[in-house]
């Protein structure tokens, strides 16, 4: 079916994976039945197989686009993300409060709420398309808080619905190719750590690449991981070639037939040359074992960096092919509201958002549901 099944080599031994968690239900599934494909690994090392540890708690992060969102109690999700969106809540719901209490709609009012949509890093275009569409239907009318929170909630629901799109992982890819990037410090091991006990919980093999062999701690945190979630982690020492590891990695376990393979990488080196040299190479390195991988290279955003995020976005596009975002700390960050101006910018899909440190604190990004939450509402559910 594809190319690289076809010049697949005769299988050898796999190193063993652990038996999946079916008692925690979960969203991820793959697209469609996976085809067998082994490969004997052609570098000699053994990867580290992390020993077996069950999940303690389900986790929903993605799944395919026709699977229900969230399988845990809607008040329990929503609560979960308006106590880590509450910080850009308060910043935007006291700034409305100040502003449109017993006030009429003018020139002035309309002129703070568009500084306070700025400031709460809506960016400058969704400030105008607001204040401008307000503008229209209530000019010269007074309007209360709650009205401009409901407008607001609609207008950012519009712009998020089109990128709230869930990670799809296609079961004719064995394994699903995963490689995640972003600045030191964004989250991309944690991440790796919360989709492998997804996939873990939902009876998938999973393996890891500590493809960020820059930093010795780095390599240790996705191996607890990996202890947790019962993922098996290919590793090697600091400083190791990562698009090697890369390479060993996919062999091993395309041999041992996994379902989706996630590999970290450095978030920094040298300088911005040296690390867009050492993730292009890492992509034409797997692509020697499978010329359709990656098949998502997903970029993590720390949402505490409010617009930098953009220019990380720009940074590492130019790099590499950037199919997904991820942000992370919402929970911490007065600046959520930089997912709405990422989103009308960039029009990446965005498939999940980190409210936490905590193994289920990453979470299914809903639109609808992330708008109301960042304007303090209720979204009706
Ligand atoms: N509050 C909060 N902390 C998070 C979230 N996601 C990750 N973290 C924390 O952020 C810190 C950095 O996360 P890592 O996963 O190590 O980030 P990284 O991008 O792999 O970093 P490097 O390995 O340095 O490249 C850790 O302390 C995580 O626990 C989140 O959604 N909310």
């Amino acid at each position: 079916m594809f190319d690289w099944i076809k010049r697949k080599k005769p299988a050898a031994e796999a190193p063993a994976v652990v038996p999946p968690t079916p008692e925690i239900p979960v969203a991820v599934e793959l697209v469609s039945p996976p085809e067998q494909s082994p490969a004997p690994p052609e570098m000699a090392e053994e990867p580290v197989v992390a020993p077996i540890t069950a999940p303690k708690s389900a986790l929903v992060l993605d799944a395919v686009p026709t699977a229900p969102v969230e399988e845990a109690p809607q008040g329990n999700w929503l609560s979960r993300l308006r106590r880590g969106l509450s910080k850009s809540t308060t910043r935007l719901t006291d700034g409305i409060g100040g502003i449109f209490t017993k006030r009429k709609l003018d020139d002035e009012t309309l002129e703070e709420l568009e500084e306070l949509l700025i400031q709460a890093d809506l960016g400058p275009a969704m400030a105008a398309r607001v204040t401008g569409d307000l503008a229209k239907s209530r000019f010269g009318k007074e309007v209360s808080p709650d009205e401009v929170k409901r407008f607001l909630a609609d207008e950012i629901g519009k712009v998020l619905a089109p990128v709230a799109r869930p990670l799809v992982l296609d079961g004719n890819h064995k394994p699903h190719v995963v490689l995640v990037v972003g600045v030191n410090g964004t989250g991309k091991t944690t991440t790796i750590g919360k989709y492998a006990r997804e996939l873990r919980a939902a009876g998938k093999t999973v393996w890891l690449a500590a493809g960020d062999t820059f930093r010795a701690a780095a390599v240790s945190q996705l191996q607890i991981w990996g202890e947790r979630t019962g993922a098996p982690v290919v590793a090697k020492e600091t400083g190791a070639d990562a698009a090697g590891l890369a390479y060993e990695a996919l062999e091993k376990a395309r041999a041992a037939g996994a379902d989706v393979l996630l590999i970290d990488t450095a978030g920094r080196l040298q300088n911005k040359q040296g690390l867009m040299d050492e993730l292009r190479k890492i992509v034409r390195v797997i692509k020697k074992v499978d010329p359709t991988a990656p098949h998502t290279t997903l970029l993590t955003l720390d949402a505490t960096t409010g617009q930098n995020a953009h220019s990380q976005v720009e940074v590492f596009k130019e790099m590499v092919s950037v199919n997904g975002l991820i942000l992370t700390k919402l929970d911490g960050s007065a600046r959520g509201g930089v997912l709405v101006s990422l989103a009308q910018k960039f029009g990446l899909p965005v498939h999940a958002i980190g409210v936490g440190e905590g193994i289920d604190d990453l979470r299914p990004f809903d639109a609808q549901s992330f708008a109301a939450s960042l304007v303090g509402l209720d979204d009706g559910r």
